[in-house]
């Protein structure tokens, strides 16, 4: 299952992803995927900033990931593209990352091929002029729930 939405300006972005954060009802993974610029990061802005995080949600390119703990979640914002040695997850203990409460959201997944958990949903986000167009696939029964009622907002 597949849904395509049309994002105008970066508020439509950050707007789409608080509606898809307060959607959430359990442990999700969610790979996005977009040329540099193509708004991932302002995404995981819009969908931590929605779940009540006051803070400045920095691009965890050169952290690899940066966690954020709200209410009762744990929030992993990874960033692989400067991923030189898939190791280096290991190394971080990236099966942690993966537990009942934590929610991941994951730039560049594509260089963590076989040490990621399997995404819920799939996000890539391309150019179209001066807005967007992000297309969310749902890969299992649950990301296929949260994409029938983000579709109906
Ligand atoms: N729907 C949109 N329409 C137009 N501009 C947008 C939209 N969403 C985000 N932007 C703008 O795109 C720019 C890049 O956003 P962002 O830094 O989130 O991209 P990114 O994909 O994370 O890039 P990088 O891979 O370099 O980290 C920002 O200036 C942001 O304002």
């Amino acid at each position: 299952m597949k849904h395509s939405f049309y994002l105008a300006d970066e508020q439509a972005t950050t707007e789409l992803a608080g509606q898809l954060a307060n959607l959430c009802s359990r442990a999700t993974v969610i790979y996005l995927e977009g040329d540099l610029g193509a708004g991932k990061t302002s995404f995981c802005r819009g969908f931590i900033h929605a779940l009540g995080y006051k803070g400045r949600v920095k691009s965890p390119t050169y952290t690899l990931v940066e966690p954020y703990e709200i209410n009762d979640w744990r929030i992993f914002h990874f960033d692989l593209y400067r991923l030189s040695d898939p190791e280096e997850l290991e190394f971080i203990g990236i099966r942690d990352y993966f537990d009942d409460d934590c929610i991941c959201l994951i730039e560049w997944a594509d260089k963590g091929e076989g040490l990621l958990a399997a995404a819920d949903l799939h996000i890539s986000i391309e150019f179209i002029e001066n807005s967007r167009s992000l297309t969310v696939q749902a890969n299992n029964e649950y990301g296929q729930t949260l994409l029938s009622e983000l579709a109906q907002k």
